[in-house]
């Protein structure tokens, strides 16, 4: 039996709807004869978006409901964000592809102001994400971090309505939403390293899917594949959760693969550790950097910062 219909498990979010949106085109586009249906759904991530994620559990809230929606057959796949894809998935489920990725900085955005040296001292600036706050504060040690929750749009109007000098968003997400416009300057990766897998979209879907994986693979790009590979071998190895402050980002020049890691932990105390080699040894450069973080105390500075609620 050949398939007729993909249908798309999504959040509604808007970031989520073009992600699963960008995925049906795709999709439509490589096979004509193919409908690709989305099935809008609300992840418990959603409803209560005014707790601090680390203290609920985590991201790992805003996918449950697809992936319970894929293993009772209501649903195919599920289009994530990288970064926010938890590095476990649970039996029966897997990630099949992961699609080119858009810019991976992380943006400055102000109405005010052109960059974080222009911020005047005590300056308050909005985020929610620790990872984003240990460096902010490696940088600029005199600002004020306050959290700052929601969509992106919810968050732009924060920082209109006022309450923060400056906010800090992911450039992809501000891009896709075609708020490039409101990036007043981006993040090298020397100032503040991305996530990991900041800026790429995967699909996850069921184990047992052949036919459906051959209608997924022409998605995959394999640059980014390997490069967020790479990435995510931290978090893993680090079994850090979204309460962990963890960065890892990663290039490839002429097949060579660049990996580097930040792990913070209490009184802003920070290690990090890189490593390179031949793009297609993606997990051998992650665990080199994982164990290299481990060697230098992460697993206790982790410890440090508290369990995982
Ligand atoms: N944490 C929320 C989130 N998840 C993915 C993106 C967009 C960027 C991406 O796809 O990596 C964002 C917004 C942000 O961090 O500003």
């Amino acid at each position: 039996m050949s398939i007729t219909t993909i249908r798309i498990a999504t959040r509604q979010s808007p970031l989520a709807l073009w992600q699963a949106e960008y995925i049906q085109q795709r999709l439509e586009s490589i096979h004509p004869d193919l409908t690709v249906e989305l099935v809008p759904m609300t992840t418990k991530g959603d409803r209560i978006l005014g707790t601090p994620l680390s203290k609920i559990g985590g991201k790992g809230l805003f996918v449950k409901e697809l992936e319970q929606a894929m293993l009772e057959d209501r649903a195919d796949i599920a289009v994530h964000s990288m970064k926010d894809v938890p590095y476990k998935f649970p039996q029966g489920l897997e990630l099949k592809v992961i699609c080119e990725r858009e810019d991976s900085s992380d943006a400055f955005v102000s109405n005010n102001y052109h960059n974080l040296d222009e911020l005047p001292v005590g300056a308050t600036v909005g985020t929610s994400s620790l990872r984003r706050k240990m460096q902010i504060l490696a940088l600029r040690p005199d600002l004020h971090i306050t959290d700052l929750r929601g969509n992106v749009g919810t968050r732009l109007s924060k920082l209109d309505m006022g309450q923060y000098d400056a906010i800090i968003l992911a450039s992809a997400g501000l891009i896709r939403l075609k708020l490039g416009d409101r990036i007043a300057s981006r993040f090298e990766p020397e100032q503040i390293l991305p996530a990991p897998g900041q800026g790429a979209v995967g699909i996850e879907a069921r184990t047992d899917s052949p036919e459906l994986d051959a209608l997924l693979a022409p998605l995959q790009d394999e640059e980014t594949a390997y490069r967020v590979k790479a990435e995510r071998i931290i978090t893993q190895t680090l079994q850090a959760s979204c309460s962990v402050p963890i960065a890892a980002y990663s290039t490839i020049t002429d097949g060579t693969l660049s990996l580097r890691a930040l792990v913070g932990g209490i009184d802003n105390q920070m290690i990090e550790a890189s490593a390179e080699g031949p793009a297609e040894t993606a997990e051998t450069i992650g665990t080199t950097v994982a164990d290299s973080l481990l060697a230098q105390g992460a697993k206790e500075m982790i410890m440090a910062l508290g369990t995982e609620s």
